[in-house]
């Protein structure tokens, strides 16, 4: 287990930077992650990686010469937040564009998405390849719904080795691509991990069992047997790759590079034992082992597993596999040392000016604070609880997520003066940025919606808050694509929204509408036990969730409850 913390809100931020600190001839700190600390040729694409921590060296260990420009760090096993993601783009960026890498997870689908979206907009060319190796998380026909995992090096590999070969966007794109459609993964586990200051693993694995078709986040796996020996588990993972041999490849003469990743407290000698017999099994099947990895690549935590990975090769790919990298956790050949940057980061940019706002306004933002007190105060009553219903098909990381958010919103929203629509604007920057995540960038879309309708003049009507709420709720099922019926927290926004307005509409007043809004929201998120997850981090396990309800749903109605209560002047968290 995790041992050694501060603060477990703070491990990730503390941990990045002593990392900079531990590794200043690679890496710079800047805002939202690290970039590369030495010079890059001016017009040279910007390979920008990323994702949530404790999967060390993924992903700032992957930052140097030949490898990523920047990577972006979010909080443990949550996506970065857009704006982090945007920010060490900006300081990576050499003015030859940005191609986006990162494994395929919901949360790291919306923030990229959305930090490219501006960028864009800001005139930054970019360009994303999703990484999608485990086979155990969709079936072949549903590939663009796997996730990434130890797979990531293989496509950050070449997709930087074809940025300093001077490709350019479209070219590293292409080649990115590629290696994705021609790299495999699969893993299994022996014991689940356990976050900094959780009591207990994110799953267990009975003695003796091991789980087979494991995440990087301590997800469930997708099936369990007794623990075979080692040689018995090098045949099931290779057995397992080998039916899947990508198109046109015949595994006969192929070229391929081995991964074998051990997930955080696999022994390197068990790793080893291991490969022995996993090399046998690839040279018996006619392949040619090319540069074969066994180490550490992409971790979880302390979490005692194993995957295999096959990097299948063509000409191209292998020409750019073979050049130099320098990073600080990976290292092959020998660069060419490029000089240091001269120390700038990315500070901050600074706060924008406070709108005007009239005194109606300034004394409705008295009433968006209390709202945050309440939020804040709702998620760390329930926190615990949130984290165990997520850990049943997810991550089990949703309490602390809407912790991290929901307290930066209050800091964000008591730190200024200003009208009620910047007071919760300000707010849902925070909670997005703070957050990160799906549910992180769900609630900035959420409480931004809000925020347009209260407006900084006048106060807020009970039409504003209803239109605000329904805004949410689109913007949500726009940004995330998810629909009602697919077990995340639209199943309770959207009854909400739909009660809210109906309320409003039958001449209620605002606590009684919201009051009987929350009631419908409450019983629609619990009604969600009996739906199986079509999106998110819970997908791959959909039958283990049956029963339990939607964590985000859950979450949402709680707040929508207690917002309720503080309306009728019944809750005095605030
Ligand atoms: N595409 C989506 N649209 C709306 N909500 C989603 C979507 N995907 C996941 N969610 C919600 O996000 C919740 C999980 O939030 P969080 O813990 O932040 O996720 P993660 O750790 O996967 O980033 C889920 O319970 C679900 O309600
Ligand atoms: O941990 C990760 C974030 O995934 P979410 O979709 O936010 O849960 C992912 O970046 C892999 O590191």
């Amino acid at each position: 287990m995790t041992r050694i913390w501060n603060d477990p809100a703070d491990f990730a931020d503390e941990m990045t930077d002593g990392f900079a600190a531990a590794n200043g001839r690679h890496v710079q700190r800047v805002t939202g992650g690290v970039v590369r600390a030495t010079e890059s040729p001016r017009g040279q694409v910007a390979v920008v990686v990323g994702g949530g921590s404790g999967h060390y060296p993924a992903f700032g260990g992957l930052v140097g010469q030949g490898l990523a420009h920047g990577a972006a760090m979010g909080n443990l096993f949550a996506s970065p937040s857009a704006q982090q993601i945007q920010a060490v783009a900006k300081a990576a960026d050499n003015g030859g564009g940005v191609l986006f890498a990162y494994g395929n997870y919901a949360g790291d689908v919306l923030n990229f998405d959305a930090a490219q979206e501006h960028l864009r907009a800001e005139g930054v060319p970019c360009a994303t390849v999703a990484v999608t190796d485990d086979v155990s998380s969709a079936a072949l026909e549903e590939r663009h719904k796997r996730r990434g995992i130890a797979g990531d090096l293989a496509v950050f590999r070449i997709a930087a080795a074809a940025a300093e070969a001077g490709h350019d966007l479209d070219g590293v794109e292409r080649l990115a691509r590629l290696a994705n459609e021609r790299t495999r993964s699969f893993g299994v586990a022996f014991s689940g991990c356990t976050l900094p200051g959780a009591d207990e693993p994110l799953f267990s694995v009975p003695e003796g069992r091991m789980a087979i078709g494991l995440g990087i986040h301590g997800e469930p796996g997708i099936g369990e047997t007794d623990v075979p020996t080692a040689d018995g588990l090098a045949e099931l993972l290779v057995a397992k790759l080998l039916e899947e041999v990508p198109d046109g490849t015949a595994a006969a003469g192929a070229r391929v590079v081995p991964i074998l990743n051990g997930l955080g407290s696999l022994k390197y000698e068990e790793l080893f034992v291991v490969y022995r017999r996993v090399a046998q099994l690839l040279e018996a099947a006619g392949i040619v082992i090319v540069d074969p990895h066994v180490g550490e690549y992409c971790t979880s935590f302390d979490m005692a597993g194993t995957s295999l990975t096959l990097f299948w090769l063509d000409q191209e790919l292998e020409a750019l596999w073979e050049t130099p990298v320098d990073a600080p956790a990976y290292r092959r050949g020998s660069v060419n040392p490029a000089q240091l940057k001269a120390a700038k980061g990315n500070a901050a940019a600074d706060a924008d000016a406070v709108p005007e706002a009239d005194e109606a306004s300034r004394e409705a933002a008295g009433v968006v604070r209390a709202a945050l007190g309440v939020i804040a105060a709702t998620i760390d009553a329930n926190v615990d609880e949130l984290g165990r219903i997520d850990a049943v098909a997810g991550d089990g990381d949703h309490g602390i997520g809407m912790q991290r958010g929901a307290k930066a919103a209050l800091t964000a929203g008591t730190a200024v003066d200003a009208g009620a629509g910047t007071t919760l604007a300000r707010a849902a920057a925070a909670w997005a940025d703070k957050a990160g995540g799906t549910s992180g960038a769900l609630w900035g879309v959420i409480l931004s919606s809000v925020a347009n309708r209260l407006g900084d003049n006048g106060k807020p009507t009970l039409a504003d808050l209803t239109a605000g709420v329904a805004d949410g709720a689109k913007g949500v099922m726009d940004y995330g694509k998810a629909e009602v019926g697919d077990k995340t927290l639209v199943d309770a926004l959207v009854p909400f929204a739909e009660a809210l307005q109906r309320n409003a509409d039958a001449g209620a007043d605002l606590p009684t509408a919201w009051k009987a809004a929350a009631e419908d929201a409450a019983r629609a998120a619990k009604a969600t036990a009996d739906l199986l997850p079509r999106m998110g981090r819970a997908r791959p396990h959909a039958e283990k969730s049956l029963g339990t309800p939607d964590p985000g749903a859950h979450s949402l109605a709680l707040i929508a409850t207690a917002i309720g209560e503080l309306l009728e002047g019944r809750n005095d968290h605030a």
